[in-house]
């Protein structure tokens, strides 16, 4: 007889097997430890409205791991053009409790990882994670997204808001001439596309992600600022 435990971490390995993801053992303990944690913290944090351990697993663990090869792929290209030897920094915007920052900051370790939330007790949480799962490379931080000006190489987001708000309002996160906005969305979203100011920012490749478990369309959304004229 398999404990809830045992099934969850049966499932998760089948998950990032059908991902062919490359991950050791200490990242999959520290995925399985995060998903505890936001079990444990969801009643008093209110982090998600997803509560069943397993939903959680499909939903936002999978989920957001599914972003992972991507996000692998394109640090590697800006390491290759020798960008961010020093260390690459990625922002989280609206993350959370922690989705996809956390799972990007277990599965990246060569990635700095920041996750800006406006809510207090949402950017305590990730401060926590961090301690508690052992991740040097992840931080909260309480903030409006808009008031940030440090410069990073990746800003991500997930159930954030339309692509025209994010990129407005990360506008001053994101490093020139190089950073890009990695946008975590549904089914390919066209409307919201359309709706970028072709001026400002190019869409450079909509990239769909199938997540292991659930039946329902994802994408990236790679956008980057345009060149200036
Ligand atoms: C729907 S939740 C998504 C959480 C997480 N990314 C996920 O996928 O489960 C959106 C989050 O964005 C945060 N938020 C809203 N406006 C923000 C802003 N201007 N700057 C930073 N965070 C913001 C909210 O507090 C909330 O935690």
């Amino acid at each position: 007889m398999h404990t809830e435990t045992e099934a969850l971490a049966a499932s998760l390995r089948s998950g990032v097997h059908a991902l062919g993801l490359s991950l050791s053992e200490l990242q999959i303990q520290r995925l399985l430890d995060f998903l505890a944690l936001l079990q444990k913290w969801n009643k008093v944090y209110n982090l998600t409205a997803v509560r069943e351990p397993h939903d959680m697993l499909t939903h936002h663990l999978l989920d957001s791991l599914a972003a992972v090869s991507p996000l692998r792929r394109h640090v590697a290209e800006l390491l290759g053009r020798g960008v961010g030897q020093g260390g690459l920094r990625l922002l989280d915007v609206g993350s959370g409790g922690g989705l996809p920052g956390v799972v990007f900051a277990i599965c990246c370790p060569e990635v700095d990882v920041s996750c800006v939330d406006t809510v207090g007790k949402k950017a305590a949480f990730i401060q926590q994670a961090a301690v508690t799962l052992a991740l040097p490379n992840l931080r909260g931080v309480h903030a409006r997204v808009e008031s940030l000006t440090q410069p990073f190489d990746v800003v991500s987001c997930r159930a954030f808001a339309s692509l025209s708000d994010f990129v407005t309002w990360s506008r001053g996160a994101v490093a020139a001439p190089h950073g890009v906005w990695l946008a975590m969305k549904g089914k390919h979203p066209a409307e919201e596309m359309a709706a970028l100011d072709a001026a400002q920012v190019q869409v450079f490749h909509v990239e769909p992600l199938q997540v292991p478990g659930l039946d329902a369309e994802r994408c990236i959304v790679w956008i980057r600022p345009a060149a200036a004229g």
